[in-house]
């Protein structure tokens, strides 16, 4: 079945609460492939970051800037997602075109009892360090590689908290979190809910809503890929990474390179990967 673009009914949905889920966006096959390469792919673990909570929990990501012909670089720049992004990133007259921009894209792996959790924080919480000046202009998009629930660590969201602006951040153990008195206030009057997801289902989420997400208590791995885009009209002016990937306007792909194309994992020096000295969000 070929994958619809954004209806008008949805459009609203995500401006009214910050979010939006598009059950089935990938099938089974197309899931199947990703998660195959991603669990043989060297070039994640090498550059895998680990992440501790405050409990001590240790979540594994790996970063990477550049969208290549790797796998994840397929799904990234895929036809209908790009312009599924494209119809929800806020846009000056005049530019709309082709300006949706890759920022970084992450593997994150939440391993059985190991996988920790992730404080409540909005992602331009860490991009306003990077100098981006138009949150409605960034977004993040959560591809369930594994089914996502409550058990095992789903990502939560605080409906309609984007409308609230980037709230202050600090250090929260390892992590930089959001101010919880502005938390607990937002949850006073706006509703938490569990994203629980099936692998294939995705995620868009505004970079100014409020999400955490719990440890993984159970013996099932969660593992999903995010996938942050930009417009080229967003300048971050104190961006770390040299490959200026999130002002380069994405070259999008066929919705069927995913399955069709010959591809594998990331290649080595070709993605520009994080490290966790190189990003002034993460001091
Ligand atoms: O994977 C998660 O549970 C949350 C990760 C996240 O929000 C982030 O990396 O910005
Ligand atoms: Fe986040």
């Amino acid at each position: 079945m070929p994958k619809q673009t954004l209806t008008t009914d949805q459009i609203e949905q995500y401006n009214i609460d910050g979010y939006l889920i598009v059950r089935g966006f990938y099938n089974a096959d197309e899931v199947a492939k990703l998660y195959s390469i991603a669990i043989d792919d060297s070039a994640i673990s090498k550059h895998a970051i680990n992440v501790n909570d405050s409990a001590g929990k240790r979540s594994k990501l790996s970063l990477w800037y550049k969208p290549g012909d790797d796998v994840y670089g397929l799904l990234t720049r895929g036809e209908t997602l790009v312009a599924a992004v494209d119809q929800l990133l806020d846009s000056q007259p005049g530019n709309e075109q082709h300006s949706v921009c890759h920022y970084h894209s992450k593997l994150m792996q939440k391993e059985p009892k190991v996988g920790g959790a992730w404080e409540w924080h909005q992602d331009y919480g860490y991009w306003y360090k990077n100098e981006f000046l138009l949150p409605d202009q960034m977004m993040s998009v959560m591809f369930a590689i594994t089914d996502a629930n409550e058990e095992n660590g789903c990502l939560q969201v605080i409906k309609g908290s984007h409308k609230m602006g980037r709230v202050e951040h600090g250090f929260s153990g390892e992590q930089v979190g959001a101010s919880q008195r502005y938390v607990d206030l937002a949850l006073q009057t706006m509703e938490r809910v569990y994203v629980e997801l099936k692998a294939g289902d995705v995620l868009f989420f505004h970079s100014n809503i409020l999400h955490r997400s719990e440890a993984n208590l159970s013996d099932n791995p969660r593992w999903s890929m995010i996938s942050c885009y930009n417009r080229s009209t967003n300048i971050g002016y104190n961006e770390s990474s040299s490959s200026s990937a999130s002002i380069t306007p994405i070259e999008i792909v066929p919705d069927e390179a995913l399955l069709t194309w010959d591809t594998a994992g990331l290649v080595e020096d070709g993605a520009d990967f994080l490290s966790k000295e190189g990003d002034v969000s993460l001091k």
